[in-house]
């Protein structure tokens, strides 16, 4: 049996079309209630935060699941990306006020003691420590385009889409730090284990082929 974690929330109807492409058994999930674990065929699906996906993963509680490549890199998990489903596109950038803008122009030691609102504490404080600078990190779990209108913090690192959130709240992309994109991982143990069954999978879509022509 084989273990797939997928993403509840705004991925999860992506996760479902990609998983008909790859041809995997996903009827009982489209008609699901509220259960968490659903077994379809010799396929096992949990449904997670996506934040948690990794946990699950390298655990080896499942096997494979889909991630986002943001998800990925704020959990630090170490997990094999098997393919790049180039769906759940958007970009991780820092954003602010056009003050905060005047700030970035300047030389690194204006930005000292920056305070950068996020739900991605562990890229924040990797990005910026690249460039030398040590920001104050607010944590927050949502609405973070809040936190500089209401002076909680100087800037934000976020998602951005379509931009339309920053632009209704009056806030501007000042660095873009990573593209971001769906990606299919899996752990060691599970590659070795389910080789045959994973790259079955995935053979069927055209994520593999797109990768081969790369
Ligand atoms: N516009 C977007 N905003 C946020 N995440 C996006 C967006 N587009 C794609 N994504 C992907 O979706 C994932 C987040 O999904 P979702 O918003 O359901 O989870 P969440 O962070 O747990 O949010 P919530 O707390 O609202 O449930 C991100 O990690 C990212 O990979
Ligand atoms: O560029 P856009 O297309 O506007 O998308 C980006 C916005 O979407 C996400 O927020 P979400 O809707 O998940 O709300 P939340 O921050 O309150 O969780 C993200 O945190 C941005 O705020």
């Amino acid at each position: 049996m084989l273990t797939f974690a997928l993403p509840k929330g705004r991925m999860l109807q992506t996760c479902l079309k990609l998983l008909e492409e790859m041809h995997m058994p996903c009827k009982k999930i489209e008609k699901r209630g509220r259960e968490l674990v659903i077994e379809e065929e010799q396929v096992r699906y949990i449904l997670v935060k996506p934040m948690d996906v990794p946990t699950y993963v390298h655990h080896g509680v499942a096997d494979a699941a889909f991630v986002g490549s943001d998800v990925i890199w704020e959990t630090g998990a170490s997990l094999v990306e098997i393919a790049d489903t180039k769906e759940g596109l958007c970009r991780l950038a820092i954003a602010g006020p056009k003050s905060l803008a005047e700030r970035f122009m300047k030389h690194k030691s204006s930005l000292m003691g920056i305070k950068i609102a996020t739900k991605y504490p562990r890229i924040t404080k990797q990005y910026f420590s690249h460039r030398g600078i040590q920001p104050e990190i607010i944590p927050l779990k949502g609405s973070i385009e809040l936190a500089p209108i209401l002076g909680l913090s100087d800037g934000i690192l976020d998602i951005v889409q379509t931009g339309e959130t920053l632009r209704a709240n009056g806030l501007h992309v000042l660095e873009e730090v990573a593209q971001v994109s769906l990606r299919i991982v899996a752990n060691n143990k599970s590659i070795h284990e389910h080789w045959d069954k994973l790259i079955r999978f995935i053979e069927k879509t055209r994520i593999l082929k797109e990768r081969k022509h790369r």
